[in-house]
């Protein structure tokens, strides 16, 4: 990982935005194509997570081409019937050649610019294999990095039906990083969208 500090460079961070869901509450729209600002919501997240990582994959379960149009690997669930974003975090870990993976969803526009190098740090120095996001009120569950290692962990836990995000994260050993509440304002309702 070019030009960053000597701990980054030692280990390989890949990325994978989470654009695989049903979008219910947004009428079944495709929320990583939704447009916020003039520019679809997918757009964001790539404008804030590929200066920081070595390799990007994108989650998505329709619309292929278009976000094949990024120039990045487009990876659908390898799991039926939209089982959750854990189906999106397997598939990446499963595929992408790094360390540790990145994991964030596609309807938070703002993450923050120094996200991956302060959650691999956080994670490294608790020596553990997960660091969730967080701010002071809350954490984000659906915004962190984890240790590509853990992918047959994650595999046994889908195996079992289990889908709850937080759930795994429980099970494994972790620590969170705290950063500004504004860079997590995500869109799941229509209303949303308008209030931002
Ligand atoms: N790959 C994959 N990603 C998912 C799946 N379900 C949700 N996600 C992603 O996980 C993130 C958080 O999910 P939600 O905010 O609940 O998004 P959603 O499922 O599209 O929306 P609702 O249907 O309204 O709950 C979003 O970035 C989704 O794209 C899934 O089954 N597979």
């Amino acid at each position: 990982m070019p030009g960053r500090g000597s701990k980054l460079e030692s280990v390989r961070v890949a990325a994978v935005i989470l654009a695989g869901g049903q979008g219910r509450r947004m009428g079944g729209a495709d929320k990583g194509l939704i447009e916020y600002q003039g520019r679809p919501l997918i757009e964001w997240a790539l404008a804030a997570l590929a200066p920081q990582i070595d390799e990007l994959v994108i989650s998505a379960n329709r619309n292929f081409d278009t976000y094949a149009a990024y120039g990045h690997r487009v990876l659908p669930d390898t799991l039926p019937d939209f089982p959750g974003p854990l189906a999106g975090v397997l598939a990446a870990m499963q595929a992408v050649a790094a360390d540790w993976l990145q994991v964030a969803p596609c309807d938070t526009p703002h993450l923050p610019a120094d996200l991956v190098a302060r959650l691999l740090a956080a994670a490294q120095r608790a020596n553990v294999p997960l660091a969730v996001a967080a701010d002071a009120a809350r954490v984000h569950h659906s915004c962190f990095i984890v240790r590509t290692d853990q992918r047959d962990n994650l595999a046994g836990y889908l195996a079992r039906g289990a889908r709850a995000v937080r759930h795994w994260q429980a099970g494994l050993p972790s620590t969170t990083e705290c950063f500004e509440a504004a860079c997590f304002a995500n869109f799941n309702q229509p209303q949303d969208l308008r209030a931002g």
